[in-house]
């Protein structure tokens, strides 16, 4: 077990389970239970963890076991059905992209599926592949025959198909100091293979941001992104510093440490610099796209369209960072620009030769100076525009994540860019819209080849409102048509286009995702003219005591009016927002599920470990806040300045009026939230005491003058405390005034009432929200008394979702709840 658990039991809970605080002394029922198992072999003495049992281990010696550190023995029968309910829905397998191909004999197409399936025993994901075939007839439904197995790929980090579909590249990234390697297959067999050593470059980059791998045309190079190889360190030996330094390593010296280097924050731990390299697919041979800047790092890279007998180009986002590199994972307001520069295998043998590598030789344009972002650079297939995401509205104001735009600029076959040339926009920021139209764009990321058949229409996934819809654009008018079912409230995601059909996949709270295929039945592209089949497909089977429990659930999308419209800046502030309400029984407890960010959203579709917790018995009401991605600009920037009391405020409406409504009347109510979620959640247990039997938080934020110092995105709390004026305040090295402003705003200000049991999961290498903050919240709820348990999850990062560590937090969780519920 690579897990650490850590069980701090209260004062309280050794003595009989009484939960303790200043202000209050409060008997719960305990029942001492005497378990005697077909052979007994332990006496429980307390519901706690007391426990002495004598057993022989496997080398026959007999000494006292204790009870697993951290398990409730009041609990263990519950801890032991709930595991085994859990591992069934944790073993449902995920799509994580999917391709289509030309069929060989031209009749129908193939459709290629990498799907995942944690493994809990390994700690890993395991990755695989599943084709089938795709035939259609006009108007009738497709059919897909499905190959008899999957492939397993061990050790593959991505594989990325060829444009004519001929070729594969399958890359695999090595650990410690082995080099990476590409392989290419074509249909039958291994053409190709390249070890690729760590002095060219390091791991290539498959973290869905500043990745990108492209083929040319020709299908001869390859562009990536990978890790440009760390400066060496000074070496000492017996006769001290060793001039000149070298990355090679023998016995009779060591490496110092030189000096700090920045990095990329969470989840990016050992990545300094992106860079851009090219692989000739004929020699073996790689070089590096030069003129890059240290200052800049970059990804995302695509080939530019080929012209014969000009220079080729290659076309991606820089993020440039001086003085700090600040987070970035979940952060999208990092400035960046596209750039363009010559391909290093299209350019003079003389250039190529020199070792320099500088700006000069290697000229780079920025095509985008008057906007502050750019990213996912897409040609359209005429090569007559590149179009490109913004994430302009979230630099410009600092929100981490705010509503996208969309833009059009006209390509000019040299690769630069003329300095007249305008900039379209496609899909301006929506700042507020009218009930039931397009809310504005919530779109992270683009398919590789994103079009229609016409040329100038994209398919994306979008978010709006509660649920994420397929969208048509046309990127010359700027139409936008919602192309999956306006009547469907679960949420479709494109995977990808089969020539002008799309291959789609669809969930909900209460239904395991299931592929769909929409056809484009009539000629004119939008409207209603897509009709969709569900495919019956093997990657999605669940157990039967899944399917019967999801099948007593039911869920609707509530609107929850704002409550203090007088407050409100803006218009789109004053507009409902949403809960989704999965249930059963109408009295049922209920668990508050909150997401973080703030500028995140909760999709009404199929989560293993909320799936979980509903077939526990629990209703779940999952709050959308004000804040929320999906409902407009204006109502987003509400919340900037206002964590801790709208955001709260709105959670706590959202519950009255569930209630109110008559939809439920839940005996126990519970809440539970990640990161922002867990500030919300830390928040609702101090300004609400009275109203929560029980509460989990993951990372939880809890003392923004703690975090300020230690996160990798110090600009998030001044942005979030301060809203609008932040630019002004933020400094690396904050006044009293700043951490008595973040003080106040956290919920360690509201500690002194809490009386909720809380359950802390913590992963020890959080850089976003480092350990500290929700151990100093958590000790400090322990000297007050308040029931608290806290589990560490010693290689966990902030998301915590190591197989292992996901499986025991949400055990955890359900057994909390459980306990203190029901
Ligand atoms: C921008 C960011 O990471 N904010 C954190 C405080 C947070 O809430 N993170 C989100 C993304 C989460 O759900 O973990």
């Amino acid at each position: 077990m690579a897990t650490l658990l850590h069980h701090f039991c209260s004062s309280s809970t050794f003595s009989n389970g009484c939960v303790k605080n200043p202000l209050q002394f409060q008997i719960r029922p305990v029942s001492f239970r005497f378990i005697f198992p077909p052979h007994p072999r332990r006496i429980s003495l307390s519901p706690q963890r007391l426990l002495v049992s004598f057993s022989m281990d496997s080398h026959g010696a007999g000494y006292p076991k204790e009870a697993p550190f951290g398990v409730d023995m009041a609990m263990e029968e519950e801890y032991a059905a709930q595991s085994k309910l859990l591992q069934d829905f944790v073993s449902i397998c995920n799509i994580e992209r999917a391709w289509t191909f030309k069929s060989e004999n031209g009749k129908g197409s193939m459709g290629m599926f990498s799907v995942s399936q944690p493994n809990l025993l390994a700690n890993k994901r395991k990755k695989f592949i599943i084709s089938a075939h795709i035939s259609k007839e006009r108007t009738e439904a497709p059919t897909f025959q499905w190959s008899p197995f999957p492939v397993e790929m061990t050790g593959v980090s991505t594989i990325v198909p060829s444009p004519s579909g001929s070729k594969l590249l399958v890359v695999r990234n090595a650990d410690n100091e082995c080099p990476t390697q590409f392989e290419i297959w074509s249909h039958c067999q291994l053409e190709n293979e390249f070890q690729i050593a760590q002095s060219v470059h390091g791991s290539v980059y498959t973290d869905g941001w500043f990745e990108g791998i492209s083929w040319n045309s020709e299908e001869n190079l390859i562009a990536y992104v990978a890790e440009v190889p760390a400066p060496p360190k000074p070496t000492f030996n017996s006769n001290g510093y060793k001039k000149g330094g070298s990355n090679e390593k023998d016995c009779s010296s060591w490496k110092g440490q030189g000096e700090f280097e920045e990095e990329w924050g969470e989840t990016y731990a050992g990545k300094r610099q992106p860079g851009i390299f090219v692989i000739n697919l004929e020699s073996g041979e790689v070089r590096t796209l030069g003129g890059i800047s240290k200052s800049l790092s970059v990804g995302q890279v695509v080939w530019a369209p080929e012209i014969e007998g000009i220079h080729q180009y290659l076309v991606f986002v820089g993020w440039s960072a001086d003085k700090r590199k600040l987070g970035i994972k979940y952060c999208y307001n990092r400035p960046c620009a596209l750039y363009s520069g010559r391909s290093p295998f299209h350019c003079e043998a003389n250039e190529v030769e020199s070792k320099n590598n500088v700006a000069e030789d290697f000229p780079l344009c920025n095509l985008t100076p008057s906007i502050s972002s750019a990213c996912h650079p897409r040609f359209s297939p005429d090569g007559k525009y590149l179009l490109f995401l913004s994430c302009k509205s979230s630099v410009d104001s600092g929100a981490h994540s705010a509503t996208n735009s969309l833009h059009r600029i006209h390509w000019l076959i040299d690769g630069k860019l003329n300095s007249s040339e305008t900039l379209y926009d496609v899909i301006p920021i929506i700042m507020n819209s009218e009930e039931g139209s397009f809310p504005g764009l919530y779109c992270l990321s683009l398919l590789k080849n994103p079009w229609l058949s016409d040329g100038r229409t994209m398919v994306l996934t979008s978010i709006w409102g509660s649920i994420e819809v397929i969208l048509t654009v046309d990127v010359l008018s700027g139409n936008v048509s919602r192309v999956s079912p306006v009547k469907s409230n679960s949420s479709w995601s494109i995977l990808a286009l089969d020539r002008d059909n799309i291959l789609a996949v669809t969930s909900s709270p209460v239904d395991v995702p299931q592929i769909n295929y929409g056809l484009l039945i009539e000629n004119s592209i939008g409207g209603d003219s897509w009709r969709w089949w569900d495919i019956s497909s093997p990657i999605f089977k669940c157990s039967e005591k899944v399917k019967k429990s999801l099948s007593t659930l039911q869920f609707n999308i509530m609107k929850i009016p704002v409550k203090d419209v007088s407050d409100c800046r803006t218009k789109g502030a004053t507009k409902p927002y949403e809960a989704i309400f999965v249930s059963s029984e109408a009295t049922n407890p209920l668990i508050v599920i909150l997401h973080g960010g703030p500028h995140s959203v909760s999709l009404a579709s199929f989560t293993k470990s909320s799936a979980f917790l509903s077939s526990l018995g629990f209703n779940l009401l999952i709050v959308n806040y004000r804040g929320s991605l999906g409902f407009g600009e204006e109502a987003l920037q509400s919340l900037l300045g206002r964590i801790g009391s709208q955001d709260v405020n709105d959670v706590i409406a959202a519950i009255d009026h569930l209630i109110h409504s008559g939809l439920t009347n839940p005996s126990k109510i519970a809440v539970l939230g990640g990161s922002h979620g867990g500030f919300l959640t830390t928040h609702l247990i101090g300004q609400a005491p009275d109203r929560f039997a029980a509460a989990a938080a993951r990372n939880p934020v809890c003392n923004l003058a703690l975090m300020t110092g230690t996160t990798d995105i110090p600009d998030w709390c001044y942005v979030e405390s301060c809203g609008p004026s932040w630019k002004e305040n933020y400094t690396e090295a904050p006044s009293a005034e700043h951490l008595s402003l973040f003080h106040s705003k956290s919920p360690i200000s509201h500690i002194s009432k809490v009386k909720t049991p809380t359950l802390f999961l913590l992963g020890a290498q959080d850089l976003r929200v480092p350990v500290s903050n929700g151990l100093q919240y958590a000790r400090a709820l322990k000297e007050r008394g308040v029931d608290c348990k806290i589990i560490v999850f010693p290689s966990d990062v902030h998301s915590i979702d190591k197989p292992q560590s996901d499986f025991e937090s949400f055990l955890n969780i359900g057994v909390w709840f459980k306990k203190y519920c029901t």
